[in-house]
């Protein structure tokens, strides 16, 4: 009866009550020593499997995580969308990068340049209900190349140029009102919409280096070099950016004197643990469409006629132009006058060498009241270190065959440029059938002006160290894009992201290492405690 109780009590006791059945017994008399003792040797005998058994599941638990850890799971990308709302036309971006490298330079890539079809943006001052039809296509693609699973998570960024700039100078209601349109239409998106904004010609100077500079690998190549402090000049490791827009112009570079008084305060900036002092400008109706403007309306000016003999097309263009169109704008109305006609035809003669002359009257060189300037008296240090040419830089001399290294002096360009200025419009449009009208009538122009605004900047025996890109090492477009979408999402760190002490294999493998010593001293441990308790009776 005894025995049967005990034995049941046992039974109970693996189930969990065991401490009830035990006080049940001492009420029926038993000594306590003789309990205490039979306690022991279950718990020694039991304890013992039950230990064995935690190890082993806790084995299997550990080698599961550690493989879990290590197989090869699909990177994690990211996705980020940035659209270049310019003075001529719209583009959406889509950069693409793995979540893992986020602070790795050079990993960021362009999956989609997706042009907006139509004008640029400021031109809906009239029309903002157009703008959704206008930017749909393109937040069409968006949606397909981005998974779903990722729209909440992927930031929209719209930036507007130049153009806007002219507009909001104008008319900043009118600025307002497409901003708020593109606003509410891009917010209707699954995405996670940041901001539409006009950006400052400072910033699209700055964010173009930084794009340039970051995907030729400048600016964190240097965590492998010598220590920081050892390396006296930064330039000689930056690329300067030299942009060019229909409205406007930015020149950025790390000039060799850093030191010397300048009016306009030098940006700094601390990526990857450098400092870097850079100086950026952006001449707001210097870029190309506007400069051609300008030229015209000083043209028309000086010599009002309704038929204007113009160098710089080709000899056989002929062109039709709004007197209205030509002074109702920002950069040219100070030239505004009466004519006694209301349309201006343009006839190209395509003399490179007299539309040179004519686009160096954009460039007065008046007073420099600092130690360097370039035109119209604005602060400028000598050009120093290589430089990145892209946007309209690159379109124009690409078309022109003049973005190859081996166009090493400002002559040959001259040479090229003179021949090609002089080809006649029928000829160029019928070996050029494919080419837009508009872009192919005005590369004499555009070219000649490329010429002339960096020989102002003063490149002329330095044109070797200028390099025309597009896309960098096959990654993404050079242009100011990227960068403000790297500096918003804070990809680049101010600091050289410390090394992890171990490689993730490594650490996986100690951890299991260090849990299975732990398993067994823990054992060992049990084992030994109740020996030595069960020896004590
Ligand atoms: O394929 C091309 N060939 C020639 N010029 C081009 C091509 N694509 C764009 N452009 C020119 O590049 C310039 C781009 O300027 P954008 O629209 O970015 O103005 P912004 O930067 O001044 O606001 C415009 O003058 C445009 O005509
Ligand atoms: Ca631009």
């Amino acid at each position: 009866m005894k025995r049967d109780c005990s034995s049941g009590s046992q039974k109970r006791s693996a189930f969990g009550a065991g401490r009830i059945v035990l006080a049940s017994l001492a009420s029926h008399g038993f000594p306590s020593g003789y309990q205490d003792s039979r306690v022991k040797r279950f718990l020694s005998k039991n304890g013992l499997v039950i230990l064995g058994f935690t190890f082993i599941l806790s084995l299997i638990a550990l080698l599961a995580v550690g493989l879990t850890q290590n197989k090869n799971t699909p990177e994690n990308f990211k996705f980020g969308i940035v659209f270049d709302a310019g003075s001529s036309h719209t583009t959406m971006y889509i950069y693409k990068w793995s979540a893992e490298k986020v602070n790795d330079t050079g990993l960021v890539y362009e999956i989609e340049a997706c042009k907006v079809k139509g004008p640029g943006i400021s031109a809906f001052a009239s029309n903002v209900q157009d703008i959704p039809v206008y930017l749909s296509k393109c937040m069409g693609r968006a949606k397909e190349l981005i998974p779903k699973y990722k729209h909440h998570q992927t930031p929209v960024y719209l930036g507007a140029t130049a153009g806007m700039r002219l507009l909001r100078m104008e008319n900043e209601q009118s600025a307002k009102r497409i901003l708020a349109s593109v606003t509410s239409f891009l917010n209707s998106y699954p995405f996670n919409f940041r901001d539409a904004r006009i950006i400052s010609g400072s910033e699209e100077g700055a964010y173009g280096w930084i794009t340039i500079n970051y995907l030729l690998g400048k600016l964190q190549k240097k965590q492998n070099s010598e220590d920081p402090s050892s390396r006296k000049n930064e330039s000689q490791e930056t690329y300067g950016a030299l942009d060019l827009g229909g409205a406007s112009t930015q020149i950025t570079f790390v000039p060799k004197d850093t030191n010397i008084s300048s009016p306009i305060k030098f940006m700094q900036f601390r990526l990857y643990g450098w400092n870097y002092t850079v100086y950026t400008y952006s001449f707001l109706c210097y870029g190309q469409d506007q400069a051609l403007l300008l030229k015209l309306a000083k043209d028309t000016v000086e010599t009002p006629s309704g038929t204007l003999l113009d160098p710089c097309f080709h000899p056989g263009y002929e062109r039709m132009v709004d007197i209205s169109d030509l002074f109702n704008n920002v950069c040219t109305r100070e030239y505004k006058d009466l004519f006694p006609f209301d349309k201006l035809r343009i006839q190209g003669t395509g003399d490179f060498l007299q539309c040179q002359e004519r686009l160096h009257n954009l460039f007065p060189t008046t007073y420099c009241r600092y130690t360097s300037c370039t035109f119209n008296g604005v602060f400028m240090p000598p050009v120093h270190g290589e430089f990145g040419a892209f946007s309209a830089y690159y379109y124009t001399m690409k078309f022109l065959n003049l973005t190859s290294d081996k166009v090493t002096s400002e002559d040959m360009v001259i040479e090229k440029m003179k021949q090609y200025c002089s080809r006649p419009w029928k000829e160029v449009n019928t070996t050029y059938a494919d080419v837009k009208e508009k872009y192919l009538s005005e590369y004499c122009f555009s070219g000649t002006y490329v010429l002339t605004l960096l020989q102002v900047y003063n490149f002329t025996d330095y044109w070797k160290h200028i390099h025309f890109m597009h896309k960098i090492n096959d990654n993404a477009e050079a242009g100011w894009t990227l960068g403000y979408m790297l500096n918003l999402t804070n990809m680049i760190p101010a600091e050289l992201p410390q090394p992890k002490p171990f490689s993730r294999p490594t650490y996986i493998s100690l951890m299991v290492a260090f849990s299975l010593v732990l398993a067994i001293v823990f054992i060992l441990g049990s084992i030994i405690f109740h020996k030595s308790s069960y020896f004590q009776k």
